[in-house]
């Protein structure tokens, strides 16, 4: 089971590396090894595993960020109410592609953290608002699928891992809140 004691943190040079394509058709590691990461996912936002794991509460995750240098992600939205307890976006991703993007842009009001990242890094990081994605699902079936705001902006984060790319790489140096005309801050 995966635990905060096997996500590396920024400074190891696998989180610099651009992750190898997954093989098709998929391993039986890899498969098990996507599950382990959505596991780790749900894990994480159940109050009392995450308590009883020490675990910091996940949205996404990238397998760079487990030391191995493989293109798959794990992403699980959280619906954001009770009542509704299906989440918005839920899926293991091998191969993911960005295909096109909406030229309007969008970042997170709050900022952007990592689960890589040990310290708060503030500023804006400005991504796409929509994006439309290809990827192979754990059934090693294509699928592609148009995402917009926050979980456009979870998926670019975990694509920028497959990438070696952090999130404050996007972050303006001189005014780390400095917005470009049309840019969409999602609350
Ligand atoms: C770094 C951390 C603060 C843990 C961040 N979580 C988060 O932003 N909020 C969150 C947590 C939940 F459990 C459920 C929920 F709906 C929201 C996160 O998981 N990531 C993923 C990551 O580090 N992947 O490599 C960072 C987010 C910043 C923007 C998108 C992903
Ligand atoms: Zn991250």
């Amino acid at each position: 089971m995966i635990t905060m004691k096997d996500i590396i943190r920024e400074g190891n040079p696998t989180l610099r590396e651009v992750a190898e394509e997954v093989v098709l058709p998929l391993s039986d590691e890899d498969i098990k090894l996507g599950e382990e990461m959505m596991e780790f996912l749900h894990n994480s936002q159940d109050p009392v595993k995450a308590e009883e794991l020490g675990l910091r509460g996940g949205v996404g995750l990238a397998a760079p960020q487990l030391d191995i240098s493989k293109r798959i992600i794990a992403v699980h939205v959280p619906s954001g109410d009770l009542e509704n307890p299906e989440p918005t976006l839920s899926a293991v991703m091998y191969n993911p592609k960005i295909l096109s993007h909406s030229v309007q842009d969008a970042c997170l009001g709050e900022g952007e953290g990592c689960l890589s990242v040990d310290r708060e890094v503030p500023g804006y990081v400005v991504r796409h608002n929509k994006i439309t994605l290809s990827y192979v699902d754990a059934s090693g079936v294509k699928q592609k699928i148009r995402l917009k705001n926050y979980e456009a902006i979870v998926v670019q984060h975990e694509i920028d891992h497959l990438n070696g790319v952090m999130f404050y790489d996007h972050i303006n140096q001189e005014n780390p809140y400095a917005l470009k005309d049309g840019v969409l801050v999602i609350e």
